[in-house]
Order: structure tokens, then C-alpha cells, then sequence
């Protein structure tokens, strides 16, 4: 394993430990730390360490991760999340998040929403001064009309680019849509930046997940912390 890949396992492993307790509800994230958070729990639930945990998953993918690790899932109709343990791409000081890299920024963002708290995990190449420093804020988009809703995301102060799928062909999110990667730089103001986005009618939601995250556990050669939204 990675040096890099045994931070994001340590972080994950860590949050669990510390935020799931028998008998709550998890909302499980997309991507290559989420996926330590779901097996985990499968760990714990063959175990016995923990019991009566149910996940609600935020991608097709991660849904597939936890039925190989049992780990018994429920939909938002079903369960409300007590805790949602997700990554990030970049994670700032005050623990606002940008997020959307792996493609389910959408169902995420529903479900750290619907639940009584979001706890970030990553390994310590996630941290930033400041948002916006290295990665583009991913916008979900609805298929129809996209030209005109690129065209309202550049006016906003970027080069949106539709990313592309493994052919080649715009990639298709879970719920159907295509997603636009709009690089700012550093971000000033985020909450506007975000108030912005979501008033373009085609913009369905984007990476910024600002004043959501109660706090990130973080691994890296510096040690494992716990950083609290502030
Ligand atoms: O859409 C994907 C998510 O927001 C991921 O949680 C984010 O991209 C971080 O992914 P990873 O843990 O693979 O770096």
C-alpha cells in the first residue's frame, strides 16, 4: 500500500472509531478514502464491535463496496444519517470543503445535508490555505441546455470544462448529469462563489460544501488530528 494510501486508511479507520456507535445511521461518501470508511464498518459489524449500523450510500459505487462488505444499506426515505463520513479534495482551515473530484458531488451533498453532522476524512495532501489553490470547483450540471449553463458558469469567472467520461464521451453522473470542472483560483468569498453557482437554473449543485463539516480527521507523516470547524 502507499505511503499516502496508509494516511487515508488511518484517517478513516480513526473516524469510525471515534463517530459510529452501534445502532446509528452512516451516510457513506464516494472515493478512494470513503472506501476505507466502508470497510471498516464491515470489519466492525463481522466483529461485532459494532451492531445495527446501517449506511446510506452517496454513489452507485460505494453502494456495490458496501454490500461486498456487509454493511447493510437504507435510502434517505428510510433512515435519517446521525453522521456522514466523507473525503474531500481540498479542505481549508475553518474545515470548508471542496468536493466532486470523484463525480457524486450531487448525492453527497443531499446526504451530508439530511444528516445531524458531516465529519471529513483525508490524508494530509487535502489541506489548503485557502479554497480554490489547487483544485477546480465541480459543478454538476443538467444535460439539457448545458452550452447555456457553461456559458452562465464562465460569466462567474472561469473556464468551465465538461469533464470527460473514460470514452472519451461527457461523463454521466449517477443521477444522469454531466459534470463541469470551473477552475477560480483562490477563492475569496465562498459562500457567494457558491450563492452564485446555485443561481444558474442549470447548475444543479457544485464541490463547494461551505459551513457543513463539523470536523476533518486528517492523517499524514505529521501525525493523526482532529481539526473542528470553526
Ligand atoms: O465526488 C467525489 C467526492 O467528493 C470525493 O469524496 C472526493 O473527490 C475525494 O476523493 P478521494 O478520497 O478519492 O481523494
Amino acid at each position: 500500500m502507499s505511503e499516502s494510501e496508509g494516511f487515508k486508511r488511518e484517517a478513516a479507520y480513526a473516524a469510525v472509531d471515534r463517530y459510529v456507535r452501534s445502532g446509528m445511521t452512516v451516510g457513506l461518501g464516494t472515493g478512494s478514502t470513503a472506501v476505507w470508511v466502508v470497510r471498516r464498518l464491515g470489519e466492525k459489524l463481522a466483529s461485532g464491535d459494532l451492531k445495527d449500523v446501517v449506511g446510506v450510500p452517496t454513489s452507485e459505487r460505494t453502494a456495490g463496496e458496501a454490500r461486498e462488505r456487509g454493511v447493510p444499506l437504507a435510502t434517505l426515505a428510510e433512515a435519517r444519517p446521525d453522521v456522514t463520513l466523507d473525503g474531500a479534495d481540498e479542505i481549508s482551515p475553518e474545515v470548508n470543503v471542496i468536493k466532486g473530484l470523484g463525480g457524486a458531488l450531487l448525492r453527497e451533498k443531499i446526504v451530508a445535508f439530511a444528516s445531524g453532522s458531516l465529519v471529513i476524512v483525508a490524508d494530509g495532501s487535502k489541506l489548503v490555505g485557502r479554497l480554490g489553490e489547487r483544485t477546480p470547483v465541480p459543478v454538476e450540471v443538467e444535460r439539457f441546455g448545458a452550452d447555456a449553463t457553461l456559458k452562465a458558469l464562465a460569466a462567474l469567472g472561469c473556464e468551465p470544462k465538461l469533464r470527460p467520461g473514460e470514452d472519451g464521451s461527457p461523463f454521466i453522473t449517477d443521477g444522469g448529469n454531466y459534470t463541469a470542472d470551473c477552475y477560480f483560483g483562490e477563492i475569496e468569498d465562498p459562500a457567494r462563489l457558491e450563492a452564485e453557482i446555485k443561481s444558474i437554473p442549470g447548475a444543479l449543485e457544485c464541490g463547494l460544501f461551505i459551513g457543513l463539516a463539523r470536523a476533518a480527521v486528517v492523517s499524514d507523516a505529521g501525525g493523526l488530528r482532529v481539526l473542528e470547524a470553526r
